[in-house]
């Protein structure tokens, strides 16, 4: 059963992002006390780099060699883009900290063993996390138009059933990319729902007010144990 949501407000982005950072390493190092390992969904976008680039910042007692990590969606762009997400992760946070690369999991690059078929993408990610994958921690950001990960308003992603999907035509650049679906973002035990700025207040008001997920996919985002909304103070500036 899925938790209320918290929403936890902050002066600024750079508040948000260092508790953020600091709340990820406490949650991993107490997945990994209890279990031995811990898991983590990487989203790109301005907020979530700029939480990684905290977390790299933090003192922390996280065991990196022992964490698995994954992407909640991918620009589907050749490898080293620095469009990327896992480009700017790895320049954030993951060329920084002693992950062992066998426990990295992007996903596929337009150029690599799929070559250029998403589809083909999303089928090996979905095979690679397996029917049951564990997700301590999955982060998310919240686009103007109200998409998390890379499932967009009223889009055929928004209503998958499937746990991986490719996504074509996306209003955002670049238009194909690969995405976790919603139904697979809420196995995560914690869900992170993180964003900042003026333009993100309607969409973020509306989420946290119960819109559908179909209008809005930020509001189908919710964790098994934990939901919360990290946002600055203009990104909570609409929430009644
Ligand atoms: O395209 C994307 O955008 C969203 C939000 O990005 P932001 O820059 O507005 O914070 C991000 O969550 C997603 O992972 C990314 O692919």
């Amino acid at each position: 059963m899925s938790a209320a949501p918290e929403v936890a407000v902050f002066p600024a982005a750079e508040d948000l992002a260092a508790a953020a950072a600091a709340r990820l390493l406490a949650a991993l190092a107490a997945a990994q006390a209890a279990r031995g390992t811990a898991s983590v969904v990487l989203t790109g976008g301005r907020t979530g780099t700029a939480v990684l680039a905290a977390v790299r910042a933090a003192a922390s007692e996280v065991d990196w060699s022992a964490v698995d990590v994954y992407w909640g969606d991918e620009r589907f762009l050749p490898a080293g883009d620095p469009e990327r997400n896992e480009t700017q992760a790895r320049a954030a946070l993951l060329d920084h900290v002693p992950v062992d690369p066998a426990r990295v999991h992007p996903m596929a690059p337009s150029d690599g063993v799929h070559g250029d078929d998403p589809d083909a993408a999303a089928r090996a990610y979905a095979e690679l996390l397996g029917p049951d994958p564990v997700f301590d921690v999955l982060l998310v950001g919240v686009g103007e138009e109200g998409h998390t990960l890379s499932v967009f308003p009223d889009s055929p992603a928004v209503r998958a059933t499937d746990p991986v999907v490719a996504v074509r035509d996306c209003p955002k650049p670049p238009p194909t990319r690969v995405s976790l679906s919603l139904p697979l973002a809420r196995k995560a035990r914690r869900a992170w729902l993180m964003t900042t700025g003026a333009a993100k207040a309607g969409p973020v008001a509306a989420a946290v007010g119960g819109a559908s997920e179909v209008d809005i996919p930020a509001a189908g985002v919710r964790g098994v144990e934990e939901t919360v909304w990290f946002l600055d103070e203009d990104a909570a500036a609409e929430l009644s």
